[in-house]
């Protein structure tokens, strides 16, 4: 299964990249072999062979455009019907050399006849976009900007060309995940010395289909800047129940959602919390009676705890549940309990927390968490920049914060930033989140202790929640519309396959 994928910035790739090629190591040879082996094998699944395949690529002015150059030229070689369309005045000399040597065509993008070359490309079994690469300032610009524009507009969604992105989509935020203007979705990001920031975060992260690493041998040193944890990792994290394990030493969520009226959000949050594998789920509210229907095994009543759900389906204005969530914040604030606060709790969010309180904003909430905290920020501004503002409310609160959307992000305590893209996008439903604060208010209560040791492992939990909840999304309905009470019921099968995969269960 995929191990976790490590990313790191743009600064340190080129850290790491110096002494070995003040050494004199040939990074880009290696870099463009490893490229052109994998757009061969590519070619190889999609027509049989690579001989008689049109290739198109996008070259900048950097060594980025470079690689793509060496590349094309490899390709050549083996057959491949080569053209290069330069996109700045300059471009990569010995790259060009190499290709025209090997028998490929070279020639600058026509800025007046921008829809031709677009056709060009279109026409193309496979593209290779070096436009840009980390040495990017901001997005395309100019003809090539036109140009991938006309391509995205006319290529049918995961139609050919396939397209290659080299080292990263040319154009995204390379560090922070962001995108200033068009960016050429790829199939395919091949990327060298270490995998990218911007190629896990949202919204780039979107733009970069699947990503491989070719490892040049570089010493990247030190926590990774962003982390996307994978099965393994989350198998490891997850809490297995030692054979002398009691209920209270396995873990007590208590549970402050939903209302007489509106039950939903309290069955669905005990109901993740019970089926992840928690010692036992205590309901405080005026669900109870809904509760105890669909999940017998909860406690109904005040009780001690180790970690709480505050929030989901619960209004502020309601002054018998804003009493329970703020009892509930006397014991994390005096007693060091967890919490993962979600929905209507993040209104009641006392001004300082610490890591061991997990914040479950969307975009929409996490905004309005900020106003409370003076920051004046839209949604929109929000989705645009996932990363920036999670940790704006992470340094303002001081809670680990774990940003819903498409692409999950977590920002917690020493530089722990963590993206998930575990689930369908059919995931976003309602209710969904309140299953995966439950998950996670398991997670926290079963490690509360090993929290407070190493505060940073609420986010690694607050990831390992988000991947187990997309992936039985998946298990419950492959590829299909989906409700949240679903997702919760393939919880256990979701961690025993996890578990059993890496053996954990065996020990
Ligand atoms: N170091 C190595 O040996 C290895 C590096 N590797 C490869 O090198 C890549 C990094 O190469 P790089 O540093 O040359 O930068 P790159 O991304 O090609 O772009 C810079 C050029 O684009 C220009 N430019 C910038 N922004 C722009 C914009 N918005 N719109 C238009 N132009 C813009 C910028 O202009 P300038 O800033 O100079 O004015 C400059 O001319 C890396 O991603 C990997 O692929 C691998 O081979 C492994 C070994
Ligand atoms: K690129």
């Amino acid at each position: 299964m995929r191990p976790v994928l490590l990313t790191w910035n743009a600064a340190r790739v080129r850290a790491a990249e110096e002494p070995l090629l003040a050494a004199g190591a040939p990074l880009m040879a290696h870099a463009a072999f490893a490229l052109h082996v994998a757009v061969a094998r590519e070619l190889r699944a999609r027509r049989g062979r690579v001989a008689g395949a049109v290739v198109v690529v996008l070259a900048g002015a950097g060594n980025n455009g470079g690689d793509a150059l060496h590349a094309g030229a490899l390709l050549a070689r083996r057959g491949a019907r080569v053209l290069a369309l330069t996109t700045a005045q300059r471009w990569h000399d010995e790259g060009a050399a190499a290709l025209l040597a090997a028998g490929g065509r070279l020639r600058a993008l026509v800025p007046d006849a921008v829809d031709d070359d677009a056709a060009q490309v279109l026409a193309a079994d496979v593209v290779l976009d070096g436009v840009l690469g980390i040495g990017a300032r901001g997005g395309l610009r100019g003809p090539v900007a036109r140009l991938v524009e006309a391509v995205a507009a006319a290529r049918p969604d995961g139609d050919s060309p396939l397209v290659v992105a080299v080292d990263v989509p040319s154009g995204i935020g390379v560090d922070d995940g962001t995108r200033a203007g068009t960016v050429l979705d790829a199939d395919l990001t091949v990327t060298f010395g270490g995998a990218k920031p911007g190629l896990v975060l949202p919204p780039a992260a979107w733009a970069a289909g699947r990503v491989e690493v070719v490892d040049l041998g570089l010493a990247l040193a030190g926590p990774a800047d962003v982390a996307s944890l994978g099965p393994d990792d989350v198998a490891a994290l997850w809490p297995v129940p030692e054979r002398a394990a009691h209920k209270y030493a396995r873990g007590v969520v208590g549970v402050v959602a939903g209302t007489r009226t509106y039950p939903g959000a309290a069955v669905l949050a005990s109901s993740g919390a019970a089926l992840a594998g928690v010692g036992m789920v205590r309901y405080v509210g005026d669900a109870g009676d809904a509760v105890l229907a669909a999940r017998p095994e909860v406690v109904v009543g005040p009780g001690r705890v180790q970690a709480w759900v505050l929030g989901p389906g619960v209004s502020p204005d309601d002054a018998a549940q804003r009493r329970r969530v703020q009892r509930a914040f006397d014991g994390v604030l005096h007693r060091g309990e967890a919490a993962v606060v979600d929905a209507g709790a993040l209104d009641l969010l006392p001004e300082r927390v610490g890591p061991h309180v997990v914040l479950t904003p969307h975009a929409g909430e996490l905004a309005r968490l900020l106003a409370q905290h003076g920051v004046d920020v839209e949604r929109t501004a929000v989705e645009a920049e996932p990363l920036r503002w999670a940790r704006e409310a992470h340094d303002r609160t001081g809670a680990t914060v774990l940003l819903k959307g498409g692409t999950t992000v977590v920002v917690g305590a020493h530089g722990a930033v963590y993206a998930q893209s575990d689930g369908p996008t059919w995931l976003a439903t309602a209710g969904a989140g309140d299953v995966l604060a439950g998950v996670l208010g398991a997670l926290l209560a079963a490690r509360v202790d090993d929290v407070h040791e190493d505060p940073s492992l609420a986010a690694a939990l607050a990831a390992a929640a988000a991947l187990v909840h997309g992936r039985a999304a998946h298990r419950a309905v492959p590829d299909g519309p989906i409700v949240a009470l679903a997702v919760a019921h393939a919880v256990p099968a979701t961690v025993a396959e996890l578990l059993r995969a890496t053996g954990t269960l065996a020990r």
